[in-house]
């Protein structure tokens, strides 16, 4: 329950049934969600699965076709006055008006938000080593994602609401954004944040939704994805072995042998294929870090039922 920003609601953002029908095109139809107070949630997709539309129909930029959306237990048109110091939100495609510099761009931000202390911004942007001087409308989308993002977190609202906050970031920039996100969790603030690379929200979120098609397709925590990890096993032995001693072993595929060398995928624990190894000489053994878009396509691709546990709310 989040009460530092006057907000008590243990759920932070529901969605019931939110559906957006563009004519016969589906933005995103039947989602049933929630975001838990003080949880950082990545919303997954590929390109055009329905993020935008869903984050606008939340945040009440589009209204739906059937269906409805409360944030902290308020209702985002009714209550917009009251919500609007609490959230914030990074579009996903930016659009800056006019030629100011970057900071009288943020001191309008900070004076529509009731004033917030400069020092707020400023941290920010060194944070993002952004440049405040410079007018915005030359500067790259890159720095242009920068200024959205001070624009987002400058008044350390009690949601944050982002749409592909990475894109146009280099590495260097998305980890200290990440660090930004990781802050504000242990603040106690919450993140909903939309994604179309898997890997980009594995280090900071607590749970991933995926949506596909225009549907919810899971949810799930990312550390119980983590304990279903699928890895790349190679393991060098001193003399040749026999693939079938291996591939009959539980959670074991893809057996390969090259001479003295193995290779195959294991989907979770690696005991058994170790000790069925150490009956020979290992010489060596490899096994590479397991990565969560191959973990998740693993576990809802070619796992049975596992939508439907997914769906009743992992
Ligand atoms: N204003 C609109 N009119 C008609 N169709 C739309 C409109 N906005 C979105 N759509 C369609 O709705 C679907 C979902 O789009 P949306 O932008 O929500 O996806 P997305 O997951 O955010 O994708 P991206 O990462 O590419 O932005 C797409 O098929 C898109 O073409």
């Amino acid at each position: 329950m989040s009460t530092m920003w006057g907000m008590t609601s243990d759920i932070a953002v529901h969605a019931e049934d939110l559906t957006k029908l563009y004519g016969p095109r589906r933005g995103i139809e039947g989602l049933t969600l929630e975001v838990r107070t003080g949880e950082v949630m990545g919303f997954l997709g590929p390109n055009g699965a329905g993020k935008t539309t869903t984050i606008r129909l939340l945040l009440d930029f589009l209204r739906p076709t059937r269906g409805r959306a409360t944030i902290f237990g308020l209702d985002p048109r009714r209550d917009k006055a009251t919500l609007h110091r609490q959230i914030g939100y990074l579009p996903g495609e930016l659009a800056f008006p006019g030629r100011g510099r970057a900071d009288a761009l943020l001191r309008f931000f900070a004076d529509a938000r009731g004033g917030v202390p400069w020092s707020q911004v400023t941290e920010l942007a060194d944070r993002l080593s952004l440049d405040l001087s410079r007018p915005v409308h030359t500067m790259s989308k890159g720095n242009k994602q920068k200024v959205g993002l001070v624009q987002a977190f400058m008044h350390r609202p009690a949601l944050l609401v982002l749409d592909e906050p990475t894109s146009g970031l280099d590495p260097l920039v998305q980890q200290e954004f990440l660090a930004m996100v990781h802050d504000a969790r242990t603040a106690g603030q919450t993140v909903f944040m939309s994604s179309h690379v898997l890997a980009e929200v594995q280090q900071s979120a607590d749970r991933i939704a995926i949506v596909r098609d225009g549907r919810l397709a899971a949810v799930e925590r990312v550390g119980s994805l983590g304990r279903r990890a699928v890895r790349t096993v190679e393991i060098h032995f001193a003399d040749p072995v026999d693939a079938a001693e291996f591939d009959v072993l539980p959670g074991v595929s893809d057996v390969t042998i090259s001479g003295p060398v193995l290779r195959c995928t294991v989907d979770g624990r690696l005991d058994p294929l170790v000790k069925a190894a150490a009956r020979h000489e290992v010489v060596d053994l490899l096994s590479a870090e397991p990565d969560l878009e191959e973990t998740f396509l693993s576990f809802y691709y070619h796992s049975e039922g596992a939508g439907d546990a997914a769906r009743a709310g992992a």
